[in-house]
């Protein structure tokens, strides 16, 4: 069936709406990354840069570290951006643009997010490098797409909607990393449950003068156990690239360079640097 000309979007150029991309730009491997700057920290690492393109906060430099095509590509913050990355970054390897025909045989590629987050648990200090095992949103995106959750996933939704249910405004949605890449890029990283908030400030327990609708969230979040999973962190887009990926087919894996310590409050002095370990070690082992 065509998908019309309002549903996907495409520039008169051939690309899409938003990334400005054509199909054939990006690779089967992609890192995604929140701050448009962080492109540019990536990409100075590739033995050759193929192409750089850009519109709004979706930078995108695709080149090569050794003979291996690599995209690195902005998102900008929040999951909000996260719809319109993944829907036209599946849309340009799995959608024929000239018949608008989803393609027959469709393309999985891998999706690693190279972010920056703050730690819940007093053992994860600043600086810590953490792969997130699962992406736990407390924004509305998957309120509007059909997801289907694994056993292990059920299970684990269960304890979280006992923990959480008292929040009546919040509907959680739960998600895993891809097992190959947590096993191949997250490996030796520190692990946890990653909470993607719809929100910096009060949406992850910040008090600055306006007041907080749900007093104490820190502990809150910090105080859930189920089996050998507990949360570790908070951010603003993991969840969001986990389930879509689950839904539309692709592997992700989300690298956490962990700035902050919520329980100490305390913020990195030195916030790039921690940001550029996570790049180096993603980019060894991709
Ligand atoms: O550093 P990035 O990748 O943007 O990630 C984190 O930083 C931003 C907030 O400062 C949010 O996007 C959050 O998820
Ligand atoms: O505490 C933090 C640090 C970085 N990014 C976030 O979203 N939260």
């Amino acid at each position: 069936m065509k998908i019309s000309e309002s549903d996907l979007i495409i520039n008169p150029d051939g690309s899409i709406y938003h990334l400005n991309l054509l199909p054939g730009d990006i690779a089967d491997t992609v890192i995604t990354v929140g701050d448009p700057d962080r492109v540019g920290e990536v990409s100075k690492y590739f033995d050759k840069i193929e192409f750089k393109k850009g519109k709004r906060e979706f930078i995108t430099h695709t080149g090569y570290l050794g003979k291996k095509r690599v995209t690195v590509l902005s998102t900008g913050i929040g999951t909000d951006n996260i719809d319109i990355v993944f829907n036209e970054l599946d849309a340009l390897v799995n959608v024929d643009f000239e018949t608008r025909e989803i393609k027959k045989e469709l393309t999985s590629i891998n999706i690693i997010r190279v972010g920056t987050s703050g730690a819940v648990q007093p053992d994860i200090p600043m600086g810590t490098i953490l792969a997130s095992s699962y992406g736990l949103g407390m924004d509305a995106l998957m309120n509007y797409y059909l997801q289907k959750l694994s056993g292990d996933e059920q299970i684990l939704m269960d304890d979280i909607k006992a923990h959480f249910g008292h929040l009546k405004n919040i509907n959680p949605y739960l998600t895993a990393a891809s097992e190959t890449l947590l096993n191949t890029i997250g490996k030796d990283m520190a692990k946890g449950i990653t909470i993607t908030a719809p929100g910096f400030y009060a949406p992850q327990g910040r008090i600055v003068r306006a007041k907080n609708a749900v007093p104490d969230f820190i502990d809150l979040i910090n105080s859930f156990k189920s089996n050998q999973h507990r949360i570790t962190n908070l951010e603003m887009e993991t969840a969001g690239i986990y389930a879509l990926a689950k839904v539309l087919g692709h592997n992700a894996i989300s690298v956490n360079a962990i700035l902050a310590s919520r329980v100490n409050f305390e913020f990195s002095k030195e916030p790039n640097k921690i940001v550029e370990q996570a790049i180096k070690m993603v980019l060894e082992r991709i």
